[in-house]
């Protein structure tokens, strides 16, 4: 029997770093049709900002086995929506996933296959339990970088057709300085 070696890492809190873990970084650009708004994304698109960047340590996809990261999400709106990452579908769609807050303020959005929706709040501290077969995106709702961590089956994968397609059934938006959830009008189940 060959082993693996076990690993402890320190996740700077601060800024939500992971040493030794592979970065991805997300621009406006790489969210293009995510957001309701298109003449305001197309407007932001001139500065084409980084809204999120993940550090991740994965495994192979086996199952059994464990993925982490961390994911700093950037605080700013698309017209009247927060940021937020794509969302998706665990390609193997029965696998779990747990969040937990480092830093900032946000949520999360959930959704069935059927687009019944659900939002969960998140402040350093916060644990999310995210179903088999949820679809998730995290959003911003603070003026700071919303920092957690997420760990997953290493099988799970990411599955981002149908949200990159339609998106969520409810938007996540600013009203009157207050954090609201309202249908998307280009939800069609
Ligand atoms: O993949 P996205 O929906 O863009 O979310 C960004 C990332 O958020 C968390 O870090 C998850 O653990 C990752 O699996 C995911 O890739
Ligand atoms: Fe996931």
């Amino acid at each position: 029997m060959e082993y693996k070696n076990p690993l402890g890492v320190d996740i700077d809190l601060e800024t939500g770093v992971i040493p030794g873990a592979k970065k991805l970084v997300r621009r406006l650009s790489d969210l293009k049709g995510y957001f309701v708004d298109e003449k305001a994304y197309e407007e932001l698109l001139k500065e084409n900002p980084v809204v999120y960047e993940v550090y991740a340590i994965e495994q192979e996809e086996k199952d059994g086995d464990l993925n982490f990261a961390t994911t700093v999400l950037y605080p700013g709106k698309v017209g009247r929506e927060f940021f937020f990452t794509k969302g998706h579908y665990h390609s193997k769609a029965d696998r779990a996933e747990i969040y937990y807050g480092i830093k900032g303020r946000g949520g999360m959005l959930l959704q069935t296959p059927e687009g019944k929706a659900e939002w969960i709040e998140m402040k350093p501290g916060t644990v999310v339990y995210v179903p088999p077969y949820w679809a998730h995106r995290t959003v911003n709702t603070g003026d700071e970088p919303f920092i957690f961590l997420a760990v997953y089956p290493a099988d799970a994968g990411h599955d981002y057709g149908s949200i990159a397609e339609k998106g969520f059934s409810k938007l996540v938006v600013e009203e009157n300085g207050e954090v609201k959830l309202v249908d998307n009008p280009k939800w069609k189940e």
